[in-house]
């Protein structure tokens, strides 16, 4: 029969409301997981990238300086000048809206049992919160494995290519971020590098998928949460649902067209001393367009995480 996703469900019938297993009401002890109607939309840090690998020296302590307010005040930051073009982020976009178009037979392959599965995990109904494990989320999503080992996924046609290079740039993207704020946070960056085992660490791709949901203010396409590795980077098509928790009020992201939006997670608290918080965000659906994010996590190897 194939793997039946949220994208799958809306195709197979015309949807007016959304079903119970996604409503998140229908225990009053959910409500607070929903998001309120007005959330406020402010300016984000920016981050000019070019200054960090090829300015002057001015530019770069300038730019250093800006990260460390950014990773304190905010755990949150757009990038731009990254050097990743335009068409390569269309491409990816592209590529993995076909994949969760391919039919469920198609996908049958792709479904993994594993949160960690070392493979391609297709996921529709992960619920990390133990307080709501009979919601489900608003969300298809495939994960890919793509460092040390790139396990590339054999369709649609096209995409294992676009990901490989899409995964290469990205992880000189934060390898240079972290060295400017291992500088920013004055600990000697090849140490942290060599110990956290960067060049060997897992490197884990995930898209995520949010369909048109009928009745938007009632299901959630991804609850709060605060991501595990160092540094989460995210690219999305032009439509918006990212909100982030700063200084407790829940705002909403409007990315700078063709940025990538940079997140500090736990890895990173730990290795801050607690200075730079692995920072809440959560993603919101809506009745009109799909949204899709592309995430990029780098870590340490989990044996090194561990310890
Ligand atoms: O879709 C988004 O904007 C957020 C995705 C996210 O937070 C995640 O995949 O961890
Ligand atoms: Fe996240």
């Amino acid at each position: 029969m194939g793997v039946i996703m949220v994208n799958d469900l809306i195709k197979s019938t015309n949807l007016i409301y959304v079903p119970s297993e996604y409503a998140f009401p229908a225990k009053p002890e959910d409500l607070h997981m929903l998001p309120e109607k007005e959330v406020e939309k402010v300016t984000i840090p920016v981050i000019d990238f070019s200054f960090l690998t090829s300015g002057s020296l001015d530019q770069r302590s300038k730019i250093i300086e800006d990260l460390r307010n950014a990773c304190q005040d905010w755990g949150f930051f757009m990038v731009v000048n990254h050097g990743v073009p335009e068409s390569l982020k269309k491409d990816l976009i592209d590529l993995c809206m076909n994949f969760f178009d391919l039919s469920p037979e198609e996908k049958l392959p792709y479904r993994g049992k594993y949160e960690l599965d070392p493979r391609i995990v297709l996921d529709h109904e992960t619920s990390f919160d133990n307080t709501v494990d009979n919601v489900s989320f608003w969300r298809d999503q495939f994960r890919v494995f793509v460092h040390p080992v790139f396990h590339p996924p054999h369709k649609p046609e096209g995409l294992s290519e676009v990901l490989s290079e899409y995964s290469k740039r990205s992880r000189v993207i934060m390898k240079e971020l972290l060295r400017g704020i291992m500088e920013g946070l004055e600990l000697d960056v090849d140490d942290i590098e060599n110990s956290l085992e960067l060049k060997s660490g897992d490197q884990i791709f995930s898209a995520n998928f949010y369909p048109p949901c009928p009745q938007p203010e009632l299901a959630i396409g991804l609850p709060p949460h605060a991501d595990h590795g160092l540094l989460t980077l995210l690219i999305q098509n032009d439509v918006d649902g990212l909100h982030i928790k700063n200084k407790g009020k829940w705002v909403a992201v409007n990315p700078i067209p063709n940025s990538i939006m940079v997140n500090t997670g736990d890895h990173m608290e730990v290795l801050s001393k607690g200075k730079y918080k692995s920072v809440l965000h959560r993603a919101v659906v809506n009745n009109k367009e799909t949204r899709i994010s592309l995430v990029m996590t780098n870590g340490s190897t989990n044996e090194t995480a561990a310890t």
